[in-house]
């Protein structure tokens, strides 16, 4: 049986490590860190303690009362199979078959097959009483139809219990939601899943008392592996080593394909479909099609429901599931992100061999408040660490960098603060292994600080107290320690767990002992790696360089990168042309831990990508090809999931006025910082329209795209533009502004944005007059005698009559005269004749006044 592992639990429970850790101490386990590995049964009792805490003792004295007997079949056959093992290898393991290597196990598993299978019944269902039902059903879909055939009788009870649990009923309704919620998507939770299944010893009490959440075992199917093939064809060969894994149709160990939504299985004998699988983008019209109901029946369904849809909606997940509950159809959400998750391909490979285990270097994050001395810290331990010798001066910001301490390495993470942290865990990466908080020794404790603790606790990395700035006269390290003690982080000399290290950035006193401390941690925390097999990292920082191309700055997690690899990572592939460290210098590969500069990738990937090596071109392309596909849907799917509010707003919008613009910047961080900024610049009238956005410097092709939309603007961000392209833009009318503040950018923006708009049209009051008299003039009309009461009367100006107080005409003067001459102007205090275009309703006591319509440029 396999070993699981710690961190395997701890994912699979949803608890840190080092709860894990510190449980499985509890009961005595030969545990030490996280990649620590226990038997299957022990995992179990450590599963149970955990999620019910149950302890061990009592599972152990009632699966011993009832099951004895079948304990010891199980064991004996265990330890059979481990001898048939030792045959081959010569290597004395029988009586501790927990600690086999899983490559053993892989040798193993095809011999194991017939016995997993009996296991798998009572285990199986048991643990669906844990986990809800994935785990089952991804068994179903994993052991060969005939097998399954042979089961069928013994699990109708299971299949009652379906029926039971599709019912229309509310209760039911929701607990299957519920169930389903339970699946996470994380493919680490997987193995951990399967992993603890294969290893338990259960009984056949268990599986009755578990019977009615036994949803899945549905066994009963045979076109399983049908079922299997057409998945693996949609989602585009998922990953071939995978898939041509031997041991892939294991029933306990099956790394490769653990699939929780393939949870599988149909009734496809008597043609009712009963289960399907559903990507998860789909349309109300194509789910109906699967199901074989009609769009109608659907959209009946859904507005009893309370929801208004019609057939070309997409459909939400929840909303799946619901109409899976109604229509008493088992619904598998097939995530097809699946096509292209080369990293859940990667690590699904891994067959944990401890022997190929090396000690890893740290990576550390330095976070605090502001201006308590990140950036120096930072900077005193880059600069002091840069061996002598070496070609010193330049050195690059890349975003890591690596220092030397005792002849071993430690990665920092080179963008102080939380954010970049946050961000990056944001986004599924999390690469730092230790925290450092800087708390300035004369400030103590400060918002950003509690931020900071808050962060690395969340992300349960371990921490190390720098109190900076000791070099200061009122430095008080106290009032660091007593404000860190109420956010529960003790000195260990006050019997707390936490490392306090006074230092001075500025004079370099302490930073040394950091650094043994963050040594001390890491050899704590036993970092380790495999450095024999294909890389995995992180992507910390990138950017598009002139005469490099893409350029990304990487943390190695597991295996080793290098030059020569086929890598992807994101919509990003390529092979590994040049590796550098953060200095320039040329570096042939990357160990784990450790971080570089990469050349050779066809764009650029944004920064928290996970970065993997594959084993062909081939593969690295229709990863990436298979990513920006999904991309591509997904925001068309974005674009078509509109309600009717949405819809007309849409509709509004097409009347909106637009500037057009193509965004290009250094680093894809100042990119989307830039893109955020623009997209917010709006109102009811305009708004900013990015029609494309890219890191790198102006090509001739932004150019030509700029020159093809009306009035297009090409912005750029800490590039400029130059030769050909200058001339290009030149000669096609296209304007390029660069700018290196991004104030002035959007600035530069809101102004363009206000030519667009409408201007805001005032008034200037320019003089009234009385009317005195009213001559009718023939074929002329109404001539009025007025005197002027106020200001003066233009002839070119507007003109509204005002009788009783009350505007009764509005419009033009035809004409206007002093004595019998036109005049331009008349100023109060004198006389002059007026003529009003298509008004002859002139009347004595009238008033007339001039005023004029003064256009005013709208601003954002
Ligand atoms: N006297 C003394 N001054 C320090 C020390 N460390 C940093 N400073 C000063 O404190 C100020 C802030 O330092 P930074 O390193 O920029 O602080 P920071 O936390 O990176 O600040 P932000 O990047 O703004 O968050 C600078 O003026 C530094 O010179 C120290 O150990 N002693």
């Amino acid at each position: 049986m396999a070993n699981i592992r710690i961190h395997e639990i701890a994912k699979e429970l949803g608890y840190s490590n080092k709860e894990i850790l510190e449980k499985a101490k509890e009961f005595g386990f030969k545990v030490t860190t996280s990649s620590s590995a226990v038997s299957p049964e022990d995992a179990a009792k450590l599963y149970d303690y955990v999620q019910f805490g149950k302890k061990p003792d009592d599972m152990e004295k009632k699966s011993k009362e009832s099951h004895q007997q079948k304990t010891k079949v199980i064991k004996k056959e265990d330890k059979k199979t481990t001898q048939e093992i030792q045959v081959n290898t010569q290597n004395e393991q029988a009586k501790e078959p927990s600690i086999q290597k899983q490559d053993d196990i892989k040798k193993q598993e095809p011999q194991e097959n017939k016995m997993e299978q009996k296991q798998e019944s009572l285990a199986s269902t048991s643990l669906a009483k844990r986990r809800g039902l994935i785990i089952v059903k991804k068994k179903k879909e994993e052991i060969p139809a005939q097998q399954l055939t042979q089961k069928r009788q013994s699990v109708e009870p299971a299949n009652k219990a379906l029926e039971a649990i599709f019912s229309s009923n509310d209760d039911n309704l929701k607990k299957k939601k519920k169930e389903k919620k339970i699946v996470p998507v994380s493919k680490k939770d997987n193995s951990a899943k399967i992993d603890l299944l294969a290893g338990i010893n259960f009984s056949d009490d268990i599986v009755i008392e578990d019977e009615n959440v036994v949803v899945l075992p549905d066994f009963t199917i045979k076109p399983i592996e049908v079922e299997r093939q057409n998945t693996v064809k949609k989602q585009l060969n998922i990953y071939k080593p995978a898939q041509n894994n031997t041991y892939n149709f294991e029933g306990g160990i099956q790394r490769n394909s653990r699939k929780k939504h393939k949870k599988v299985v149909k009734d496809k004998e008597n043609e009712e479909i009963t289960s399907v699988n559903i990507p998860k983008e789909i349309r109300l019209y194509e789910f109906a099609d699967k199901i074989k109901k009609s769009p109608s029946d659907i959209i009946a369904k859904l507005f009893m429901l309370g929801k208004m849809t019609t057939k070309n909606d997409f459909l939400e997940e929840d909303e799946i599931e619901i109409l899976g509950a109604e229509f008493d159809i088992e619904i598998n959400i097939i995530d097809t992100q699946e096509a292209f998750d080369y990293v859940k391909a990667y690590e699904d490979e891994e067959i944990d061999i401890d022997e190929y285990e090396e000690t890893r270097a740290p990576v550390v994050t330095i976070m605090g408040h502001v201006d308590h001395g990140k950036t120096s810290l930072l900077d005193y331990i880059r600069s002091s660490r840069v061996a002598s010798g070496e070609a010193g001066g330049i050195t690059q910001h890349v975003g890591a960098y690596m220092v030397e301490k005792n002849g071993k390495n430690i990665t920092f993470i080179d963008t102080p603060g939380h954010e970049a942290f946050t961000a990056m865990r944001a986004r599924g990466a999390s690469v730092t292994d230790i925290v450092i908080i800087v708390v300035a020794a004369d400030d103590g404790v400060k918002p950003q600080t509690k931020e900071a603790i808050n962060h690395a606790k969340a992300a349960g990395v371990p921490i190390i107290i720098a109190i900076n700035k000791m070099d200061k006269e009122n430095a008080n390290p106290d009032l660091v320690k007593t404000g860190l003690a109420e956010l529960d982080i003790l000195p260990t000399e006050w019997g707390g767990n936490y490392e306090f290290v006074p230092i001075s950035a500025k004079t370099g006193m302490g930073i040394e002992d950091l650094l043994e401390i963050v040594l001390l941690q890491a050899e704590i925390l036993e970092l380790k790696a495999n450095p024999n097999r294909e890389a995995k990292a992180t992507v910390i920082e990138s950017s598009l360089q002139k005469g490099r191309g893409p350029v990304a700055t990487i943390i190695v997690e597991n295996g080793t990168l290098k030059v020569g690899d086929t890598i992807v990572a994101g919509v990003a592939y390529g092979k590994v042309r040049a590796l550098q460290d953060d200095k320039g210098n040329t570096l042939n590969s990357i160990k784990p831990g450790e971080c570089g500069v990469i050349i050779g990738l066809s764009e650029v990937p944004d920064a928290g990508e996970t970065l993997i090596s594959v084993k062909t071109d081939k593969e690295a392309r229709e990863y990436a090809a298979k990513k920006y596909e999904y991309l591509r849907q997904k925001e068309l799917s974005k674009s078509t999931k509109v309600t009717l509010d949405e819809l007309s707003a849409k509709i509004a919008e097409g009347e909106l006025k637009s500037l057009p613009v193509i965004i290009k910047a250094d680093v894809q961080g100042s990119l989307e910082a830039i893109k955020a900024s623009l997209e917010k610049l709006r109102n009811d009238e305009i708004k900013v329209d990015i029609i494309h956005a890219g890191v790198g410097g102006i090509s001739q092709s932004d150019v030509g795209l700029a020159s093809a939309s009306a009035n297009c603007v090409i912005i750029g961000f800490n590039i400029r533009p130059t030769g050909e392209v200058k001339e290009k833009a030149k000669e096609k009318g296209v304007e390029i502004k660069t700018y290196s503040v991004i104030y002035n950018l959007i600035d530069d923006v809101k102004a363009l944005l206000s030519g667009l708009m409408s201007p805001i049209i005032s008034e200037e009051d320019l003089g009234q007059a009385v009317i005195r008299q009213v001559i009718n003039v023939p074929k002329i009309g109404q001539i009025a005698g007025c005197m002027v009461t106020d200001g003066s009367i233009h002839r070119g100006a507007k003109i509204r009559v005002i009788r009783e107080g009350i505007v009764v005409f509005e419009g033009n003067i035809s004409s206007l005269k002093r004595f019998k001459d036109d005049a331009k102007e008349v100023s109060k205090g004198y006389e002059c004749g007026v003529g009003i275009e298509g008004y002859n309703d002139m009347r004595e006591g009238d008033y007339i006044e001039s005023y004029k319509e003064v256009q005013n440029k709208a601003e954002l």
